[in-house]
Formats: structure tokens, C-alpha cells, sequence
């Protein structure tokens, strides 16, 4: 059974080792990350733009056929329908701003537009079709029309969605086909209505499995450009999107957003002394014991070398020692000589005077942080200029600085 799946997993889904949260990733979005989700948003939105843009094109061309096939009547009504479902598709396809807080819900919402578009008109057309449907070419015409579900189902498979999103948008899209038969007046027989349902369930199952290998996919992208390989904290260029996403929602609510920019401290000496290796493992131990001490909603971004930089959305200044006496209490981790490793920290706070824009934080709190280290290293400088020192009173874990 494991090796089965691990098969599946490096040969079909993605070139890597499938673990059970990424499994259940694929299977539902409910675990999905922040930055997964804002990613998938772009990638279904225009995805959704793109398609959108295709049938606006498209859609008005096949009034054609319908003037061609139909009588006038028939027609005029068709064509009716094709030109509400351009509007839609041009509508969905115009560029607009990707909502700040709830990107992925915009998406999805998109989406489920485009494909309801096509099943309604299935829907909205089956019984006049049933009526007008005399000559061959009328049936032809309208049987056609028939299998638009089952090409959106199909459609389906574009889009990462998780097996549980695709079962989610396709349900409405197979109820629509089958109300479509009905109203079409066919008879309830196994033959016809039993094909039609099992050719949409086949298609759903492709769209199904197409899009978890998608969700796979992209999430180990996402996670490999974002993340720095060494550290697992989030790398300068993701870390500032990120960062300056949450200074705007912060702003927005009205809430104070406070950095800690950290740098370790005598660092070169480690890697002097003791190789580069181990420098590395140093680097390595502090990003999980800093990761350690943040909240969930924290992030912590690999600034440079050997600083970081700590972001805490909706923190007041007053809220920081209680990070720093975590920090404190559980330590930075060890140095290869047995001495606890220290940093100097550099604080600064969204609601300060002057501070238009995350990059003017940062830097007030890269500024503090020299000052930190100028100050004797191990300690911690606030807005107000005081420097405080980290050092634990317990002698035992001593400090380099
Ligand atoms: N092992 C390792 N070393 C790195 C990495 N990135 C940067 N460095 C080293 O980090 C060291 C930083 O040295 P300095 O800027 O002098 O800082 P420091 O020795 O910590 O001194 P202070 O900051 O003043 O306390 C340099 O020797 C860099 O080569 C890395 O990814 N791995």
C-alpha cells in the first residue's frame, strides 16, 4: 500500500514524497496556507480571465449555426441567451483588483460563475430545443447543446482545486444537466439518463484528479520559492510581499503591526572557529527557536546572513516582552563551544510617527538593532531609544557578548 502511494506520488502527482498533511492538502483547502491560497487565487482567477475572454470572443460566432439550424423564433431566443452569456464572460474576463483580504473566496466565486454560465443555458434552452428540434440537423444541434455540463465538468480540470472543491462546483453542474434532460422531455430511462451521468461522473473524476495534482504541484513550488532551503524562514523577496501585504490589512483595520529586526550575534567567530557547517546548524537553531517563540500569525523572514527579521501583525508595543520573555526563557539555542547563542534586537511599531510604509519600519528597526549591538550586543532597543539588555540573570547560560 505505501509503496503504491509513494508510486503515485513521484510518478504521477509530483516529482516528491507525498506526507499525510500534503495528502489531505489535496483532498480538502482547509489547512491551506495564506500564501498557497493568495497563489492558487492568481492562478484560478486568471485562468478563469483567460477562458472568460475565449467565449465572449466565441459565444456570439455560433448564433450562426443557431440562424442557420432554427426557424427565426428559435433562433432569436438562442441568440438571446448567447448574448446574456457574453456579457457575463466579458464581465468575468475584465481585469480588476484582486481583493486584499479574501482573495481565494473572490476566485472561487469567479469561477463558479464561468461555469454555471454554460449549464444554465443548457438548462434554459433544453425544453425550446425539445420543441424545435424537427429535421436532423435540428437534433444534431440540440443534442449538442446537451453535453455543455459534461464540457464544463471537463473544464473542471484546469483549475487547482482540491478533491473536495472540484466534488463541490461539479454538483450544481451535474444537477443542471440531468434538470436539462428532463425538461428536454426525455424519458427517464437507465440508458439515457445512467450514460449521461456516468460519462459526468468520468469527467468529474478526471477534472478531480487533474486538479489535486495541480494543488501537489504547486504547493511544493510555492513552498521551495518562498522558503530559504537552510532555514525554513520565509526568503528576503517573499518575506517583503508578505510583509507589505500585512502592513496594508493592518493599516486598514486600524491595528499596529511591529517588527523585530534580530541579528546574531558573533556569528563570524562561529564560522571561524568552529567551519561553516556549523555555522549553518547555528543559523538553522536559531530559526527554530525564534519560530518557536512567535505566534501562528507571526512570520519570520531570513533578512541577510545571519539577521532576521520578525513580523507581528495586530501587536501593540506593549505585547513585545512577552515575546522577548519567551524568547529568553526557552533561549536561542547553543553555540558549538556549549555557550547559548545571544542576538541584538531592534524594535520599531507601525503607529510611530512617521512611518508611511513597511520599508521606513524596517529600517527604523534595522537602525535600533546596530544600536543594539553598539550598546554591547545581547539587548534590545525600543522606539523611545532605550536599550534594555536580553542576558538571562541566571549566570549559567552566560552570554558571548
Ligand atoms: N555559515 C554561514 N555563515 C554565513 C551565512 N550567511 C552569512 N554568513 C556569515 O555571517 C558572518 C557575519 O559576520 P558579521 O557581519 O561580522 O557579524 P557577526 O560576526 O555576527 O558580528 P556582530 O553582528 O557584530 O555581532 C560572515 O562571516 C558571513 O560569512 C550562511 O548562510 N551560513
Amino acid at each position: 500500500m505505501k509503496s503504491l502511494r509513494t508510486r503515485i506520488s513521484e510518478n504521477i502527482l509530483a516529482p516528491s514524497q507525498l506526507s499525510s498533511k500534503q495528502l489531505l492538502d489535496m483532498l480538502t483547502p482547509a489547512g491551506r496556507s495564506n500564501e498557497l491560497r493568495r497563489h492558487a487565487a492568481s492562478v484560478i482567477v486568471a485562468r478563469v480571465q483567460l477562458i472568460a475572454g475565449l467565449f465572449a470572443i466565441l459565444v456570439p460566432f455560433f448564433a450562426i449555426i443557431d440562424l442557420v439550424v432554427f426557424d427565426l423564433a428559435t433562433a432569436g431566443k438562442l441568440i438571446a441567451l448567447r448574448l446574456a452569456s457574453t456579457a457575463i464572460f466579458a464581465a468575468l474576463a475584465w481585469p480588476r483588483e484582486a481583493s486584499l483580504t479574501r482573495p481565494y473566496t473572490q476566485a472561487l466565486a469567479a469561477l463558479l460563475v464561468l461555469l454555471l454560465v454554460p449549464s444554465l443555458f443548457h438548462l434554459l434552452s433544453a425544453d425550446m430545443l425539445a420543441q424545435a428540434s424537427q429535421t436532423n440537423a435540428q437534433k444534431l444541434v440540440a443534442q449538442l447543446y446537451t453535453y455543455l455540463p459534461t464540457i464544463v465538468l471537463g473544464g473542471l480540470a484546469i483549475f487547482p482545486l482540491t478533491a473536495l472543491e472540484a466534488l463541490l462546483f461539479a454538483l450544481p453542474v451535474i444537477g443542471m444537466g440531468l434538470a436539462g434532460l428532463i425538461l428536454g422531455g426525455s424519458a427517464p430511462d437507465l440508458a439515457q439518463y445512467g450514460g449521461t451521468l456516468w460519462f459526468m461522473l468520468m469527467m468529474l473524476g478526471v477534472a478531480m484528479f487533474s486538479g489535486m495534482s495541480q494543488c501537489h504541484y504547486m504547493a511544493t513550488l510555492v513552498v521551495r520559492a518562498m522558503h530559504d532551503p537552510l532555514t525554513g524562514a520565509y526568503t528576503r523577496r517573499s518575506g517583503e510581499d508578505a510583509l507589505k501585504l500585512l502592513f496594508r490589512l493592518n493599516r486598514m483595520a486600524g491595528k499596529p503591526l511591529t517588527v523585530a529586526f534580530i541579528d546574531l550575534d558573533r556569528f563570524k567567530e562561529i564560522n571561524d572557529l568552529f567551519g561553516h557547517e556549523a555555522g549553518d546548524q547555528c543559523l538553522r537553531l536559531l530559526a527554530d527557536n525564534l519560530r518557536a517563540g512567535l505566534r501562528r500569525s507571526d512570520l519570520l523572514i531570513r533578512w541577510g546572513g545571519e539577521e532576521f527579521v520578525a513580523v507581528l501583525p495586530d501587536t501593540p508595543l506593549d505585547k513585545v516582552p512577552m515575546l522577548l520573555l519567551r524568547l529568553r526563557q526557552q533561549g536561542l539555542g547553543q553555540r558549538p563551544d556549549g555557550r547559548q547563542m545571544t542576538a541584538s534586537f531592534g524594535i520599531a511599531c507601525s503607529d510611530e510617527e512617521g512611518i508611511a510604509a513597511c520599508e521606513a519600519l524596517v529600517w527604523r528597526a534595522d537602525r535600533r538593532m546596530y544600536e543594539a549591538k553598539r550598546q554591547g550586543r545581547d539587548a534590545v532597543v525600543w522606539p523611545d531609544g532605550s536599550c534594555q539588555p536580553l542576558k538571562p540573570t541566571d549566570a549559567s547560560t552566560s552570554t558571548t557578548g
